[in-house]
């Protein structure tokens, strides 16, 4: 018996506080007018989306016929006071600088540390997890965030890299496929493979974060 789930991650599409290299982490941003997602080959038996309206927004026009569960654990972390903000607009204060040089043990002012972003994702991921192993899903598509998905990546995929290892682009997935029993004892994954988009998508094919 074939005992292996399949889970495709999803960044959003881009939008125009992405394009003007703002950070934005729970603020709410539409996607940038015109893009244009191919439908995906793969057929999901299920999507799950953070509930950020990026997110869902990109959920619908990727999976147009599904109706997608939304998971707020799997949410961008948040920059707080910085949200909006670009780097030349934050360089000269301090606590930006230092947060720069150590993103994983600064956090960012009345916003998210790391590990309380992590911890959180955590719970999404299980709870996630759970319920597709509980429902017997085999194959879900999963619409998130660049921070997210590298976070996943670095926990679960089988290539041991690091968060900023990665490259996310827009509207761009990876698939992990996973063992039942690894998957349900947080383990990592068997494989990873991008996802093949039938076509191509305006905006994509950047790798901006
Ligand atoms: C530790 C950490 C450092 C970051 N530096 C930039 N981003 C990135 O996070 C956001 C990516 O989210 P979205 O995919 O919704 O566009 C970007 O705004 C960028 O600021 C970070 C994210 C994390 C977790």
């Amino acid at each position: 018996m074939d005992d292996t789930v399949a889970i495709a991650l999803f960044r959003h599409g881009m939008t125009a506080e992405n394009k003007r290299r703002a950070y934005v982490g729970w603020t709410d941003s539409p996607l940038m007018p015109g893009q244009v997602f191919s439908e995906i080959p793969e057929n999901f038996d299920r999507v799950y989306t953070s509930d950020l309206g990026r997110c869902r927004q990109t959920a619908n026009l990727l999976f147009p016929k599904k109706t997608a569960e939304v998971l707020p654990e799997l949410r961008e972390m948040s920059f707080g006071d910085w949200e909006g903000k670009t780097y030349e607009q934050l360089k000269h204060d301090t606590i930006y600088q230092k947060w720069l040089d150590n993103p994983f043990s600064i956090s960012p002012p009345n916003g998210e540390s790391f590990s309380a972003f992590t911890r959180r994702v955590q719970k999404g991921w299980a709870e996630m997890t759970t319920n597709m192993l509980e429902q017997r899903v085999r194959t879900s598509a999963l619409v998130t965030h660049g921070g997210v998905i590298r976070y996943l990546l670095s926990s679960y995929s089988p290539e041991q890299k690091d968060f900023w290892e990665w490259s996310i682009p827009y509207g761009r997935g990876y698939q992990l496929t996973c063992s039942s029993e690894r998957l349900r004892r947080g383990e990592r994954c068997i494989s990873l493979q991008e996802v093949p988009l039938m076509g191509k998508q305006n905006g994509s094919g950047s790798n901006i974060s």
